[in-house]
């Protein structure tokens, strides 16, 4: 495996398979724009599978998992830094970006190689055998870091913060948990198969003991966006396509435009670049109030067709919404609490935003309700321009709202790609 002293998990069980020429050139020709990483011998694909690859690059000048293909399933951890010093912090940030490497190419937190028989092993064991399942690991820093709710900054970051990553205003309706936002650091595991991205996180919070702590977490099962051309649209919990009109990563220009901080967006933390904001949103669906509600009414509160995601003035899928069209009864057809109407970027100074969420649930509450709803994540140049508002509005005039909750809410700074030698950002610190 190139010098990598990692042991492949599908090498350890004589699974290696033939595909891997066949694997890089499905992923050079398939994701064209998507990751401009090139792939090295160690991180070509050793199989092929449903796209062609089975892992994804880890080194490259953005983080993966955000243009990425999204993958089937999510489990995204929020962390608390309970170190004080400034030398820990690196050295768990460190740490991590050596097991992260690891991790995605399907290789054992350790490098495989036998420890101490008296010991732990340096693995927790349970994705031996498993292929890398296009792991991704992103990693991104919340506004606390740079700053505690004292004001005292504990690493010595905090003139470099980011003037974007504050905390999310409190949105009209929003009925926060505590326990289920904010944090100071952030790992987005995303996998198509759960237990690789839930063992890669248990193993990064085992990691991170003595220096972080676990605050939150969330498992989605079900991806809620499509991030590329060559993906069909998904379906959310409440039926219907959701990630049509998404940003692509295709759509280089657009993505540049919207998603990539730029190396002037913020004279004051340039260690950005290339980077981006992650906002994360927990916000229950009453399922069981949507599941007695009318399909002419469903319709009409997202503004498309459930069977095909058209929208509701004509065309097909894909087909852009006309806010013009009217009905017989002399009204637009694309009412003006309709979620798409009112998400649309022509209603939103033209702009985007790249999302890539997930269906959740968490088994039923008390009362037998379905405890299920969508982890709302969305990857944005500037929040302030590009989530805020559109939120803020939505909130107040999106009939969806009616059966929606928001619980959770976070925001994150996630540092540019990660270079071969360097540790996930990097840049900050130095
Ligand atoms: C603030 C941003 C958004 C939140 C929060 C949000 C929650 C949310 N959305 C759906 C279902 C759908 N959303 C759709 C489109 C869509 N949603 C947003 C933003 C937020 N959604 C945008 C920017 C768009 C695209 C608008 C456009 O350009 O046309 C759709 C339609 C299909 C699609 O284009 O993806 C659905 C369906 C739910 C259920 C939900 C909260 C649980
Ligand atoms: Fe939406």
């Amino acid at each position: 495996m190139s010098g990598d002293p990692g042991v492949s998990r599908r090498r350890l069980f004589g699974l290696a398979g033939a595909g891997a020429a066949v694997g890089a050139a499905g992923f050079a020709g398939g994701l064209g724009v998507a990751h401009a990483a090139e792939p090295d011998a160690a991180d070509r694909a050793s199989s092929p599978d449903r796209s062609a690859v089975d892992r994804y690059p880890f080194h490259g000048p953005h983080q993966a998992g955000i243009v990425t293909p999204a993958q089937d399933r999510l489990h995204f951890a929020a962390f608390d830094v309970t170190a004080t010093g400034r030398a820990e912090l690196v050295a768990l940030l460190r740490e991590w970006t050596a097991a992260a490497a690891q991790l995605t190419r399907g290789h054992e937190v350790g490098g495989g190689t036998p420890g101490v028989y008296e010991a732990p092993p340096a693995d927790t064991g349970e994705a031996l055998g498993l292929p890398p399942s296009r792991l991704t690991l992103t990693f991104g820093f919340g506004p606390s870091l740079f700053g505690d709710v004292e004001g005292k900054d504990r690493f010595g970051i905090g003139g470099r913060r980011p003037r974007a990553l504050r905390r999310l205003p409190h949105f009209p309706k929003d009925n926060l948990d505590p326990d289920r936002s904010d944090g100071d650091l952030c790992v987005q595991a995303c996998a198509d198969d759960p237990q690789v991205a839930v063992h890669a996180i248990r193993n990064l919070s085992r990691i991170a003991f003595g220096t972080a702590a676990l605050r939150w977490s969330q498992l989605g099962f079900g991806r809620t966006s499509s991030t590329s051309t060559t993906q069909q649209t998904p379906r959310n919990l409440f039926g219907f396509k959701d990630g049509t009109a998404n940003l692509k990563a295709e759509e280089a220009r657009l993505v540049d435009e919207h998603v990539w901080v730029g190396p002037d967006d913020d004279p004051g933390a340039r260690w950005l670049a290339g980077g981006s904001y992650l906002v994360a949103r927990r916000i229950t669906m009453n399922i069981e109030t949507w599941d007695r509600t009318s399909l002419r009414e469903q319709e009409n509160l997202v503004g498309r067709d459930r069977t095909e995601g058209a929208p509701l003035s004509g065309g097909k899928e894909f087909s852009p919404p006309d806010f013009t069209v009217k009905g017989s009864d002399g009204k637009p057809l694309l009412t003006a609490d309709s979620h798409v109407r009112l998400a649309h970027p022509s209603q939103n100074d033209g702009v985007r935003m790249l999302r890539r969420g997930y269906n959740f649930t968490d088994g039923n509450d008390a009362l037998g309700r379905l405890d299920a709803g969508l982890f709302f994540v969305a990857y944005v140049r500037d929040p302030g321009t590009h989530f805020i508002p559109m939120q803020t509005k939505l909130a107040a005039q999106d009939g969806l709202m009616e059966y929606l909750q928001h619980r959770g809410s976070a925001l994150f700074a996630v540092p540019p790609g990660i270079r071969r030698g360097e540790y996930v950002g990097q840049a900050l610190f130095t």
